[in-house]
């Protein structure tokens, strides 16, 4: 198989999140016999610094000349202060946008061996298995008008606006994943206070007739988020609002161990799609090689699957990472209250994603040599 893969570093950690999971790409690329061509581009603070604006239009038209597109991470102090078109997130959320990337599927699966890891009990996080599916292009983030006004600027104004195509079509996204799973779908809202929640909830009813097979619930955000962390089992599948679920998944990363291991996609009707981790620019340890590359990588399995249909390779993906952590290797995120174990840093654990591709490759040896 051919494909072209966009690749966009963005800032802070992500080129060092990124190479690891292009090393990873290129050892199934080796392994299977399959052929990525990876192309680069600039987005976000990077590209402000490079073309003076956060999504330079050759950046758009390679992602949209791509098969898939893998995205590290905007953001960072620099570019903090700059006015509202010149922030690296607008590149984001343009890039989202122009690419009508309405779904992003964020999965929180937890792993066995890093229970420790997480601050909540092990009873709580053991078999954790569901996928928050925020809607993308549309609500809070977008609506308009968004802007300052009075004579002293003293008054703030964001819009959260749906239109019922907007909210019908991320349902559906929802409803079908959940049917291919344990078929149950959360709708998360706050229909008790807000006008366009009311119209969300109106509109899982409607689409819920034609998926009979799914149980459904809703839940309003403040229960959802604390039910996250109190019963999280109990979900299979969430569909909610763009900031709702942008901030549900952050609380949801905890029952992980860290936020370094959310993967995401962003989504749309056909294969295409844009493959980041759910984490930023993280830049209190950007530039040190601290970060935690799995998420990345996890997001590089998520493209094999839907955007190239390789479910082995992708299969191949997590299974090697499963192992990495069941032999004890640890980003500093990871490494828990106890610090029992050998902390790695970034390009290490990529490395040892990457060994397990290799044949007759003995994780214990390895973590023998390292310790
Ligand atoms: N998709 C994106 O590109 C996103 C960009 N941002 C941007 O990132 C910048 C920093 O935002 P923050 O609020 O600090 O959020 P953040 O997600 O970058 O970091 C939050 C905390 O998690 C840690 N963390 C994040 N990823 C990690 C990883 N892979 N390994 C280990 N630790 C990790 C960081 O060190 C930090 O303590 C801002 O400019 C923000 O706008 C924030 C979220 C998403
Ligand atoms: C525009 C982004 C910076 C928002 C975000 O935090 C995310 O997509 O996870
Ligand atoms: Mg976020």
């Amino acid at each position: 198989m051919k494909k072209q893969v966009a690749v966009l570093p963005g800032d802070g950690i992500g080129q060092e999140v990124l190479n690891g999971a292009l090393d990873v790409l290129k050892a199934v690329e080796d392994q299977y016999g399959h052929e990525f061509e990876i192309v680069q581009g600039k987005i976000g603070g990077a590209a402000i610094d490079h073309h003076g604006t956060p999504l330079p239009r050759e950046t758009l038209d390679l992602c949209k000349q791509s098969d898939a597109v893998l995205l590290g991470a905007v953001g960072g102090p620099k570019w903090e202060d700059n006015p509202v078109d010149l922030r690296p997130e607008k590149g984001l959320l343009g890039l989202r946008k122009e690419l009508g990337l309405f779904a992003n599927f964020r999965p929180v699966k937890t792993f066995e061996s890093l229970q420790d890891a997480s601050p909540m009990k092990p009873s709580v996080v053991k078999d954790v298995d569901f996928v928050i599916v925020r809607e993308l292009t549309s609500g809070l983030y977008f609506g308009e008008p968004r802007e300052r006004r009075g004579k002293n600027r003293e008054i703030a104004v964001d819009t959260l606006q749906y239109e019922k195509k907007e909210i019908e079509k991320v349902v559906h996204k929802a409803f079908q994943l959940a049917s291919e799973r344990r078929k149950k779908l959360t709708s998360v809202d706050k229909a008790n206070v807000l006008e366009s929640s009311r119209m969300w909830r109106e509109v899982v009813n409607e689409v819920a007739t034609e998926y009979p097979t799914v149980e459904v619930e809703h839940l309003l955000v403040d229960a959802a988020a604390m039910k996250l962390v109190y019963q999280p089992k109990q979900f299979d599948v969430i569909v909610t609002e763009n900031m709702f679920g942008d901030i549900l998944s952050d609380e949801a990363s905890m029952l992980t161990g860290s936020l370094g291991m959310l993967p995401s996609a962003s989504l749309r009707e056909d294969t295409f799609g844009v493959y980041e981790p759910v984490h930023g620019s993280a830049p209190d340890i950007a530039g040190r090689n601290l970060a935690n590359p799995l998420g990345m990588i996890q997001s590089v399995a998520m493209m094999l699957r839907h955007s190239f249909g390789l479910h082995e390779e992708a299969e191949m993906i997590d299974q090697a990472i499963n192992e990495v952590l069941k032999a004890g290797y640890r980003t500093g995120d990871l490494s828990g209250h106890e610090k029992i174990h050998p902390v790695v840093k970034t390009d290490e654990m990529s490395d040892f994603v990457v060994e397990h591709f290799t044949p007759n490759y003995a994780i214990s040896g390895i973590l023998a040599a390292y310790m």
